[in-house]
C-alpha cells in the first residue's frame, strides 16, 4: 500500500463524531480521486510551499481591484520562480507533463483562481496553440513562454461584437508582399478585441484571431497570429495599438481582461501560425484544408484542453464548497427535541439539499480524472505520429463530451456554491465563509472559453448524426464507445418501469439513461425534421429545437458520460472504498434522474406513481445511509486548511472559537467609525 503520510492528519475536535462512522480511510478516498500518488504529492507540495510564503497569505478585507491585479501578478511570478515541475520534467512525454501542468494549476486554482487563469492562458492556451497550429518558425515563442517564462501571453478572440459567432469577426490581417508582413487593423469599435485575459496590464504578446486577406482582396476567414503588444523590459505598449483595461468585473478581478485596437499594426508574415494554412512571401494563400470553416475549426478544437482544464477547476470549487457546507452543517445544530439540538447534517432537508451535490463532486471528479487520461493518451499518439484508428471520429466524440460536460460541470458549481451558502445561513454570507468568493471567481466559466448554452448545442450536433447513423447505416462513429448503443435504439424505446424494479441498481440507472438518451434524441430529430419540412433552413430548424429537445439531450448525454466513466473505474478502486463509492454513484445517478422525470413520463417509459416514488425514496435513502460517510467524504475532497480558507470549514469543526477569532480580529472591528462626526446630531445651541 502506498505510503501517505505526506497528508497530514486531521486535528481532532468536534468533527470527530462523524469522522469515526465513515466506513473508510479518506486519505485513500483522495489518492483515489488524484488517480496518481506522485501528482497528489505535488499538490500538497505546492499548498504547503505557499501557506510559507507572505505573498500568498489571505487578506481578511478584499484589496482595491488594481491591487488584485498587482498581487496576481507577483503571485504568478514567485510560482515560476518555485519551479515546481522541473525544466527536465516538462521536457518529458506530453501526457505526463500536461498531467503535471494540469495539477500545478488545479493546486493553484483552490488557492487564486486569478493567479491559475492568468497562467493557464498566459502559459499553456499559448503555448498549446503553437503546438497545434504553428510549426518550427514558431518553437521559439513556445520555448519563451513555456520553458522559459520570459513572455506572457494572451488570446485575443472575442469582440466586442462578436463573441460565440467567431465567424463574423471583423479584425483583419492583410498581407503586404512589399514588406513581407502582416498589417493587423481593427475597423471599429464593435470589432475592437475584448475581454482578453492578461492583455490589460501585463501580457507581452498575444494570440491574434483575425481575417486573413491576400493581396488579391481575397478573405481566407479566421487564422491565428503571434502579435507582440508591449515592451517586456518596461510593459509599455507598442505604437500603433490602444490597449485597455475592462475595469472591475464582478469576479476574478486579479486577472488584467483588456480590449485592444490595432491601427494598421504591422507584424512580420512569420507570425502567421502556418500549420494548416500559409501565405507565401509573394502573397499567394495555400492550405490543406478546401474549406476556410475547417480551417477555424482545427484552430478552435485547440480549446478542448482548455476546457479540461476548466471541468477540473470546477471540480476543486465543487470540492471546496461541500467540504465548507458538510463540516458546518456537522458542527451547527438548530432546533430539537428535550434539549437536544440536532446537527443540521441529520435533517433530511439539510442532506437533500447537500449530499447530491457532495456525490457530483465525486463521480465528476473521477470521471474528469479518468477521461482525461483518455484525451491525453490520443493527442500524445497523434503528436507523435502514431497511428490512431478513427482519428478524426475520435477527435469529434471529444469535442462532444467536452462541449456537453464543460457545461454540466460549471452550471451544477454554481448551483452548489449557492446552495452551500445557504446551507451555511448567515454566516455563509461572511466573505470569511470563503463561499461568496468561491461562487464569484467561478461564475464566468459558464461564459468563457464557449459560452454554456451555445457550446452545449455541439453535443446535440454530434449526437444528432449519429443517430442518423445508427438509423440509417446501422451503425455510429464513436471510437470511444460512448454510444455505441443507439444502434439498440428500437430495442430500447420498447423498455417500460417495471413496478417493484429496484432502482438502486447500476443496470437500472445506465440503462433508463440510455432509454432517455434515446427518447430525447428520437424526439429532437423528429421535430428537426419537421421544421425543415416547413421549409426551414437547417439554422432556422436548429433554432426551433432548442429547448426541451437539443438541451435536454446535452445535458442528459453529459449525466451519463460522467457514469459511465465513473462505473468503470469503480472496478478498479480498492475494496474498501467500493461501498461508499457505489453509493456515492447511486445518488448522484437518482438524484439526476429526478430531473428528467417528466420525459420518462411523457416518452411512456413510466406510467402510475411508482416509477417517481422509487426514484426519490431512493434519494432520500442514500442520503439517510450516507450520513455517517459524508464527512468522511468531504475531508477527501477538501484542500489543505490554508488554500481552503474558510472560518466554517476548517477541519479542525471549532466552528464557534474560529468565527470568534475571525470577528474580533477583523481590522478595525472595536474601533469608533472614522466618519462618526459626519453623522451624529450635534445639538444646536439653544443661546
Ligand atoms: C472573465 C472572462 C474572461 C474572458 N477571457 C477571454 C479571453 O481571454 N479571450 C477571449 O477572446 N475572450 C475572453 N472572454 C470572452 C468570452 O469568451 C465570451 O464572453 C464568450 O465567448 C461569449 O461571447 P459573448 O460574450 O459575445 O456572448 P454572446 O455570444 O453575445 O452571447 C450572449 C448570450 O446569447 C446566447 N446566445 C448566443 N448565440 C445563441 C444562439 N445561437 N442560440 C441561443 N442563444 C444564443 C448565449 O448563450 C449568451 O447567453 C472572457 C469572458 C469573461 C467573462
Amino acid at each position: 500500500m502506498e505510503d501517505l503520510s505526506f497528508i497530514p492528519d486531521l486535528p481532532s475536535g468536534p468533527l470527530d463524531v462523524y469522522r469515526k462512522k465513515a466506513s473508510f480511510d479518506w486519505k485513500r478516498l483522495k489518492l483515489a480521486m488524484e488517480g496518481d500518488i506522485d501528482l497528489l504529492r505535488l499538490k500538497y507540495k505546492i499548498w504547503h510551499t505557499l501557506e510559507k510564503d507572505p505573498l500568498f497569505a489571505h487578506k481578511s478585507v478584499t484589496p482595491s481591484v488594481e491591487e488584485q491585479k498587482r498581487i496576481a501578478q507577483l503571485q504568478l511570478n514567485k510560482i515560476n520562480e518555485y519551479n515546481f515541475i522541473p525544466k527536465v520534467s516538462l521536457k518529458g512525454g506530453y501526457s505526463k507533463r500536461t498531467r503535471a501542468v494540469m495539477t500545478l494549476n488545479e493546486a493553484i486554482q483552490s488557492l487564486n483562481p486569478s493567479v491559475s487563469v492568468k497562467m493557464a492562458i498566459g502559459m499553456y492556451l499559448f503555448s498549446n496553440a503553437i503546438l497545434s497550429l504553428g510549426t518550427e518558425r514558431h518553437l521559439k515563442f513556445y520555448e519563451a513562454v513555456f520553458f522559459n517564462r520570459e513572455i506572457l501571453a494572451s488570446y485575443a478572440l472575442t469582440e466586442i461584437a462578436h463573441g460565440s459567432d467567431a465567424r463574423l469577426m471583423r479584425t483583419t490581417a492583410t498581407y503586404d508582399p512589399n514588406q513581407k508582413q502582416f498589417i493587423i487593423n481593427t475597423p471599429d469599435f464593435e470589432a475592437a478585441k475584448c475581454w482578453v485575459g492578461n492583455l490589460g496590464r501585463t501580457c507581452t504578446h498575444t494570440l491574434l484571431f483575425a481575417q486573413l486577406i491576400t493581396p488579391d482582396g481575397a478573405g481566407h476567414g479566421l487564422h491565428a497570429f503571434l502579435v507582440p503588444i508591449r515592451d517586456p523590459a518596461t510593459l509599455e505598449t507598442y505604437p500603433g495599438l490602444v490597449v485597455g483595461e475592462m475595469g472591475e468585473k464582478i469576479g476574478v478581478n486579479g486577472i488584467d481582461n483588456g480590449f485592444i485596437m490595432f491601427n494598421q499594426y504591422r507584424i512580420p508574415r512569420e507570425n502567421l501560425l502556418n500549420r494548416t494554412a500559409d501565405v507565401t512571401e509573394d502573397g499567394v494563400y495555400e492550405s490543406s484544408f478546401s474549406d476556410p470553416s475547417r480551417i477555424l475549426g482545427a484552430a478552435l478544437e485547440n480549446l478542448s484542453a482548455g476546457r479540461i482544464g476548466i471541468m477540473q477547476e470546477s471540480c476543486h470549487s465543487m470540492s471546496s464548497a461541500v467540504a465548507i457546507a458538510v463540516r458546518y452543517a456537522a458542527t451547527r445544530t438548530q432546533f430539537g427535541e428535550r434539549c437536544r439540538e440536532i446537527p443540521l447534517i441529520e435533517y433530511q432537508l439539510h442532506q437533500w439539499r447537500l449530499f447530491g451535490y457532495v456525490a457530483a463532486a465525486v463521480v465528476f471528479r473521477v470521471y474528469i480524472e479518468s477521461f482525461t487520461r483518455v484525451y491525453l493518451e490520443i493527442v500524445e499518439k497523434s503528436n507523435a505520429g502514431i497511428k490512431v484508428d478513427n482519428l478524426s471520429e475520435a477527435v469529434s466524440e471529444i469535442h462532444a463530451m467536452v462541449s456537453c460536460c464543460k457545461p454540466l460541470l460549471t452550471w451544477s458549481v454554481l448551483a452548489a456554491a449557492q446552495e452551500c451558502r445557504e446551507a451555511c445561513g448567515g454566516h455563509g454570507f461572511l466573505k470569511a465563509s470563503n463561499l461568496g468568493d468561491i461562487r464569484s471567481n467561478h461564475e464566468p466559466t459558464v461564459t468563457y472559453e464557449g459560452d454554456n448554452n451555445v457550446l452545449s448545442q455541439q453535443a446535440g450536433n454530434w449526437l444528432l448524426r449519429q443517430y442518423h447513423s445508427a438509423t440509417t447505416a446501422g451503425s455510429v462513429d464513436s471510437p470511444l464507445g460512448t454510444v455505441l448503443f443507439l444502434t439498440d435504439l428500437t430495442e430500447i424505446l420498447k423498455q417500460k418501469f417495471i413496478p417493484g424494479t429496484a432502482v438502486k441498481s447500476e443496470h437500472f440507472l445506465m440503462s433508463t439513461y440510455k432509454w432517455l438518451i434515446c427518447y430525447v434524441l428520437k424526439q429532437t430529430h423528429q421535430k428537426y425534421e419537421s421544421e425543415l419540412d416547413r421549409g426551414l433552413s437547417k439554422f432556422e430548424a436548429r433554432a426551433k429545437c432548442q429547448v426541451y429537445k437539443w438541451k435536454t439531450l446535452s445535458k442528459l448525454y453529459a449525466e451519463y458520460l460522467a457514469l459511465l466513466f465513473f462505473l468503470e473505474e469503480l472496478q478498479k478502486k480498492d475494496e474498501e472504498l467500493q461501498p461508499v463509492l457505489r453509493k456515492l454513484f447511486m445518488l448522484y445517478g437518482l438524484w439526476s434522474l429526478d430531473g428528467h422525470l417528466v420525459e420518462l413520463y411523457q416518452g411512456g417509459f413510466a406510467a402510475g406513481e411508482d416509477c417517481a416514488r422509487a426514484v426519490r425514496d431512493a434519494v432520500l435513502q442514500l442520503c439517510a445511509e450516507l450520513e455517517g460517510e459524508v464527512v468522511g467524504v468531504v475531508d477527501a475532497l477538501a484542500p489543505t486548511d490554508f488554500v481552503l480558507n474558510s472560518v466554517l470549514g476548517n477541519s479542525d469543526g471549532n466552528l464557534y472559537q474560529n468565527l470568534q477569532k475571525t470577528l474580533f480580529s477583523n481590522p478595525g472591528a472595536f474601533e469608533r467609525a472614522r466618519w462618526w462626526q459626519e453623522v451624529v446630531n450635534v445639538p444646536k445651541s439653544k443661546l
